[in-house]
């Protein structure tokens, strides 16, 4: 019998069990500080894995800064990634600078950042689940690359259900996985248009609560309001990795276009209710469904990718 072709794609919990046994001790002494000291870094990392994992795979690529002088746009700079907090990415500079100084080398930058949204998520409340580990960096970052794969606030749900399968997640996986909304800020800008002008009626989202519509247009004024200010995704628990993102959802809460829809489409409405009532499905469900975006478009060996030793930099 020939010998079974040595599996490319697939990550195993024990990749790193011989070269960095200490790896996760080192990523979780960094992740619980941060947490402690700076909580906003929990959602930041989070959302960075989903924006790395949807763009080019999970390969660190989010990760890389533009060339000084270069015209070469990298992922970060496109118009879907400004938003990313800074947090997030210093979670990951100084996990990689500790991991580096013992085990050089050894270890890609998108493990790391596997493993940091993983801590984050339970540091927040939320489960723990192994992270499977054997991503090598990617070679490729280009702005150009984010818009199509990153869905927007105003995406639909019938948008969403198809970016969401073309990484291989169902429909199930792209409710679950919005869940994470159950912690973190959005911006003003991303729901305005309900607020004021819901799709060119000049009148706002019927399918927004009332006395929330009152207090987000005091935060959140028409014009000269200011830029900076943000929100809660999950009006009632914006620090707590809990259900309260679908409960809210079911008292028309939702702050993002793209949240309370799901909440109106036959096809995700069940799938947000039972999340709504089963809080430990929920949470079993999203360590599941992690794990599966944890594994787009991963990345092994040296003709696709690199381990590189700064994470803003290619090799
Ligand atoms: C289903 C489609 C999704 C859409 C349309 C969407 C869109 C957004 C938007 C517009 C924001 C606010 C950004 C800002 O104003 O600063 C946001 C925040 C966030 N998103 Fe999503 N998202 C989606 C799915 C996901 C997924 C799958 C994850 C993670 C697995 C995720 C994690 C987060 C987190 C943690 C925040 C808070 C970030 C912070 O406070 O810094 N999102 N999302
Ligand atoms: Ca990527
Ligand atoms: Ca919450």
């Amino acid at each position: 019998k020939p010998p079974a072709p040595r599996p490319h794609r697939e990550l195993s919990a024990d990749y790193y069990s011989k070269k960095c046994p200490q790896l996760e001790t080192l990523v979780g002494s960094v992740t619980s500080q941060r947490f402690k000291e700076v909580p906003i870094s929990a959602p930041a990392t989070i959302r960075l894995f989903f924006h790395d994992c949807f763009v080019e795979g999970c390969d660190g690529s989010i990760l890389i800064e533009t060339k000084k002088g270069s015209k070469k746009l990298a992922e970060r700079e496109a118009y879907e990634n400004k938003e990313l907090r800074e947090e997030g990415f210093d979670s990951i500079i100084k996990a990689k600078a500790l991991v580096e100084s013992h085990c050089p080398s050894l270890v890609s930058c998108s493990d790391i950042l596997a493993i940091a949204a993983r801590d984050f998520i339970h540091l927040a409340g939320g489960p723990y689940y192994q992270v499977k580990k054997g991503r090598w960096d990617g070679k490729r970052s280009t702005a150009k690359n984010v818009p199509p794969n990153i869905p927007r606030s105003n995406s639909t749900v019938d948008q969403l259900i198809k970016l969401f399968a073309s990484k291989g997640l169902t429909v199930e996986e792209l409710v679950v996985l919005s869940g994470s909304h159950t912690i973190g800020f959005a911006h003003c800008k991303n729901f305005l248009g309900r607020l004021y002008d819901y799709k060119g009626t000049k009148r706002p989202d019927p399918s927004l609560d009332q006395r929330l519509l009152k207090e987000l247009r005091m935060s959140c004024p028409f014009s000269g309001g200011s830029s900076g200010v943000v929100l809660p995704l999950d009006a009632t628990t914006p620090f707590v990795f809990d259900n309260g993102y679908f409960t809210g959802l079911g008292t028309n809460m939702g702050l993002l276009g793209s949240d309370q829809a799901l909440f109106l489409d036959p096809r995700t409405k069940p799938i947000a209710l039972e999340m709504a009532r089963d809080k430990q499905k929920f949470l079993k469900a999203f360590g599941d469904a992690m794990d599966k975006m944890g594994s787009i478009g991963v990345k092994r060996g040296k003709r696709h990718g690199e381990i590189r030793t700064d994470c803003r930099v290619f090799l």
